[in-house]
Parts: structure tokens; C-alpha cells; sequence
């Protein structure tokens, strides 16, 4: 059977000490328990940037005003093939809370733990530590 192809929208929230926001996928989702950037899967007629800035204030709470497509990328998991969208959001409205009873927190970049994530995350999370290495 062919794999279902599924677009993902995900904002990497950094605030000016460097830190990322992160939250904690809820149990019953797949990946439980693992580090996230928050964001979602693209509608029907959405752009990723729309499914961004909808993501984000549904799961978090903040209004994005300005974002940056970070990496994109194609992840086969073994059930599913998830196209993905990172941006790097650096402007926004409000302070992120886990709004959908999720917990939340912000990060040192430098700390970002490759194992805490879901395995497509691996190469955006790779060139996150590597870019605090020239600092
Ligand atoms: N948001 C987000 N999803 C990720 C990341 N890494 C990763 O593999 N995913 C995968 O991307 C897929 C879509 O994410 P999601 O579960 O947040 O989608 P959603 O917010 O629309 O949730 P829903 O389907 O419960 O409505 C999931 O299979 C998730 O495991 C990440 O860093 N952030
Ligand atoms: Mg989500």
C-alpha cells in the first residue's frame, strides 16, 4: 500500500537569550511524551505558513508576525511519509503557554537533545547545536 503523504507545519519559537520554546507531545498521540516543535498538519487549501500561524495559536497561544522557512524536508516513517515545514519565528504576539494542557518550556538552543525528539527530527536539531558552535 502507498504510503499517505502529510504536510506538517512547525514553528522553532526563539526568543532574543536564545532560547526555543518547546512542548511535550500529549499521551495518546504518537510520540508521547517527546520534545516537539509545536505545530501541525496542513488543511486542505491552507499554506504552510496559514497551518503556522493557526498551529501556533492553537497550541500555544502566540500570534506569529513574522517567520522564516528554516528547513523542508521529507521524513518515511513506517506508516506515513510527512513532508515538513520548519519555520525559525522570532517575531510574535504573547507569551507561548501549552494551551491544550501540554507541557511547555523554553530551552537553552545548545541544550536541544537529539534523543528528546522524534527521529525526523534529527537533521534540523543537528544543525540548530551546530549553529550555536560558531557563537
Ligand atoms: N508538531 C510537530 N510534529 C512533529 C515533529 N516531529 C515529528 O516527527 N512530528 C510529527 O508530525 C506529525 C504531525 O504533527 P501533530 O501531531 O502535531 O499534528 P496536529 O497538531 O495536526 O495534531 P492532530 O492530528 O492531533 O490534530 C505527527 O506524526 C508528529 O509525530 C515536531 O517537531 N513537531
Ligand atoms: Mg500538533
Amino acid at each position: 500500500m502507498k504510503k499517505p503523504l502529510i504536510k506538517v507545519a512547525a514553528g522553532i519559537i526563539r526568543n532574543e537569550f536564545k532560547q526555543i520554546y518547546l512542548t511535550q507531545r500529549l499521551e495518546g498521540k504518537d510520540f508521547a511524551q517527546s520534545w516537539e516543535f509545536p505545530g501541525g498538519k496542513v488543511d486542505k487549501g491552507e499554506t504552510p505558513e496559514q497551518a503556522l500561524k493557526r498551529e501556533l495559536e492553537e497550541e500555544v497561544g502566540i500570534f506569529v508576525l513574522q517567520s522564516k522557512l528554516y528547513e523542508h524536508f521529507q521524513f518515511e516513517y513506517p506508516t506515513k511519509i510527512i513532508s515538513f515545514y520548519f519555520y525559525l519565528v522570532e517575531e510574535w504576539v504573547g507569551e507561548p503557554f501549552g494551551r491544550e494542557g501540554q507541557e511547555g518550556f523554553w530551552l537553552e538552543q545548545k541544550q536541544l537533545d537529539v534523543g528528546q525528539f522524534p527521529p525526523a527530527n534529527v537533521k534540523i536539531i543537528q544543525r540548530l547545536l551546530a549553529e550555536t558552535e560558531k557563537d
